[in-house]
């Protein structure tokens, strides 16, 4: 439907061009012989570039009742053929309709780079029967749980967990990195990432349909229909103002007529007005850049819900974080295992088992510990989590409970025993396991600051925003060393608390301006919401967090963070400059029709050429380089590498069993 009216478009501008250059030729005294030109090429100007626009702008004064800018440009042209200036008539004519192709194609172009995303799926994929043939099968009948093989090179066909193999994934295409990321067995992959060396098996954990990529373009058109503030406003001043426009020059025919110029000379005066003060550049000038800056955005991965959240972004003086997931890595490792009566391996079973029923990344940690050391864990059922506390399930013998000291004090139990002190005086995570009101031991667990978040925070205070704070649902002395590592004062870093807590805090900070909340969890969710804009981790984070989100952050390199936020100031001013411009022109033109007798095709060409400067300008945010990954642009950028701390941190682990 729009591309059949983008080709139409396109096709009448060439008719209203060529129409033009016939009564050119038809006028010219030079060009002798031709006059009989004249009048037909007239004649196809004024079909091909005015009678579709007038068609369309009627019918939407009838239906919608709107009064569209465009009939603005129909009405003067018509006025001037009626004082006897059809060939300045035809010039505005042409002009409008020529630049009316090149904005729908601009504006086409900042569509289509997100569309592009669409065109990496692979169509085929290579699945592994039961019996371990190999058949080539269509990307979309792909199921749930069914296992691919990926040859070195080939495009991922859709997200799914690594079964089988290492190696290096290209993720440029979704997260806008070109440092390759190292992937083993038990990670994930997303669609449309390049498998660059290794021969990888691959578990289906998602349709095409349900993919990262999918979810990508169904955010995208969301935004594209969630319009700005801005972008209301101008709707809503362009009606306003086109009234008011026709209204002026009425009155401009009136005054000047009635002070003397014959009515063909201030109906001509008229129709000059009415083009100059017609406010096509202003209107377009939000749209322009905002849709050029979601598709950058996109491309660099970094979606946002719509033009809303990128204009309150660029507002944004205070950020807040969640603690685990977001400022560290997530991939924690327990560090140390005390179970009170020595039996190390039955205590990890049957932690490991009633984690087994969290999406925690605390949960994750302790399953991959009982992983390594080949560890079954108990069966438990009848699991509930308990939020920002720990989690209560039943095994054979009754009900079991792991988490802080909150759900310690829940069950009536009691930590205070010699052999948990040490936990307690570290800046680790400790997690209690208890039966009834018993408490049968206790892991640490240790989580390490991303390596990209030190240098985000950085570029978020020299980018201008005032505040950062941390909080975390952690103990205080885990969240104070993670804070000093990222260079946090003492009183910028939160802990303890509960989602609630997150909330409240996160209002108290709206009252001193405007707040971004950037977080992962389930108990993010809330605080998400309440924030002005709320920022998902989105690959890795819950989705529950990325429901709630106005933005999601697809890249795992948190200085994309700072670089959304920039892009955002950029697209704030670039909107600002579109306006002043956009206005300063059109006075202007404005002032010159009255008191400068400044001639129609003049008008029409420093309100057309005005119109797609401002275009133009919004395309440049197109090729922000958050969607590069310029190794020049970025001094401080540090990849995320499996850091040499957390394999330190793993080193106690003795007997890894190999699978
Ligand atoms: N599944 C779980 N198993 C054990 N303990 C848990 C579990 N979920 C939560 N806890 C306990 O509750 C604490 C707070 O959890 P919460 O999810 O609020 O914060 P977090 O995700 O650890 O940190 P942040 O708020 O920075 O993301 C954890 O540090 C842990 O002690
Ligand atoms: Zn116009």
């Amino acid at each position: 439907m729009k591309r059949v009216s983008f080709d139409f478009q396109t096709v009448m501008s060439g008719l209203a061009v060529l129409g033009m250059i016939l009564a050119i030729v038809g006028t010219w005294p030079p060009v002798e012989g031709f006059a009989a030109l004249r009048w037909p090429g007239l004649a196809l100007v004024y079909l091909a570039g005015g009678l579709p626009t007038a068609w369309s702008a009627l019918s939407a004064l009838w239906r919608e009742h709107i009064l569209d800018i465009d009939l603005l440009m129909v009405v003067a042209a018509v006025a001037a053929a009626a004082v006897g200036a059809p060939f300045e008539g035809a010039v505005l004519l042409t002009l409008f309709s020529v630049s009316t192709t090149l904005e729908h194609q601009a504006l086409g172009r900042a569509r289509r780079a997100v569309e592009a995303l669409m065109a990496l799926r692979p169509e085929t994929a290579f699945r592994k029967g039961e019996d371990g043939t190999v058949t080539e099968v269509p990307t979309v009948e792909l199921a749930v749980g069914d296992v691919v093989v990926l040859r070195p090179g080939a495009r991922v066909p859709t997200d799914g967990l690594i079964l089988h193999g290492r190696g290096g994934i290209d993720e440029a295409n979704i997260t806008g990195e070109s440092m390759p990321v190292s992937k083993e067995p038990g990670q994930q992959v997303f669609e449309a990432t390049v498998n660059l060396e290794g021969v990888l098996d691959v578990t289906v954990t998602k349709t095409v349909g349900d993919s990262t990529i999918a979810r990508m373009i169904q955010l995208v058109t969301e935004a594209q229909e969630a319009k700005a503030p801005s972008e209301r406003f101008s709707a809503w001043f362009g009606q306003r103002y086109t009234v008011g426009v026709l209204l002026g020059a009425g009155l401009a025919f009136v005054v000047i007529y009635w002070l003397g110029r014959d009515w063909e000379q201030a109906l001509y005066r008229a129709a000059t007005l009415l083009v100059a003060a017609s406010p096509c550049a202003i209107v377009i000038s939000v749209p322009a850049a905002i849709l050029s800056a979601l598709s950058a955005a996109a491309r660099g991965g970094v979606l946002f819900k719509g033009g809303g959240a990128l204009e309150t972004l660029a507002a944004v003086d205070t950020f807040a974080f969640d603690k685990t997931g977001t400022l560290t890595n997530g991939r924690a490792a327990v560090t140390r295992v005390i179970a009170l009566d020595g039996e190390e391996r039955r205590f990890l079973s049957l932690l490991s088992g009633l984690e087994a029923h969290s999406e925690h990344h605390i949960a994750a940690a302790i399953r991959r510990e009982a992983l390594v050391h080949g560890i079954e864990p108990a069966e438990v059922v009848d699991v509930t989590s308990h939020p920002s506390a720990g989690i209560v399930g039943h095994d054979a013998s009754g009900l079991i409970w792991a988490g802080n000291v909150h759900i310690v004090a829940e069950m009536g139990a009691s930590v205070d025993h010699a052999a948990f002190q040490e936990l307690a005086d570290s800046a680790q995570t400790v997690i209690y396991l208890g039966r009834g009101s018993t408490v049968l031991g206790a892991v640490s667990v240790a989580d390490e600051a991303r390596a990209s978040s030190a240098s985000a925070l950085a570029a978020l205070r020299a980018g201008g925003v005032s505040r950062i704070v941390m909080m975390t649902g952690d103990r205080k002395p885990v969240a104070l060393r993670i804070g000093a590592e990222l260079g946090l004062a003492p009183d910028e870093i939160h802990a303890e608390m509960l989602p609630q807590d997150k909330v409240r805090k996160v209002g108290e900070l709206a009252r001193d301006g405007k707040v971004a909340f950037v977080g992962d969890g389930v108990n993010d969710a809330a605080a998400l919401a309440r924030a002005d804009v709320g920022i998902a981790m989105g690959a890795a984070g819950s989705d529950v967090a990325l429901q709630a989100a106005d933005v999601a952050l697809l890249s795992e390199d948190m200085t994309k963070l700072a670089d959304a936020h920039r892009l955002a100031r950029r697209t704030a001013g670039i909107i600002r400059q579109n306006l002043v411009f956009a206005i300063g022109a059109m006075l202007v033109l404005v002032i010159g029709g009255l008191f400068f007798d400044l001639p129609l095709p003049l008008a029409v060409i420093g309100h057309e050429g005005g119109t797609v400067l401002v275009v133009l300008n919004g395309l440049r945010l197109l090729s922000d380089r958050i969607r590069t990954d310029d190794e020049k642009t970025r001094p401080h950028r540090q990849p995320d590498l499996p850091d040499p701390a957390s394999s330190r941190l793993r080193s106690r682990v003795t007997s890894p069993t190999a699978s």
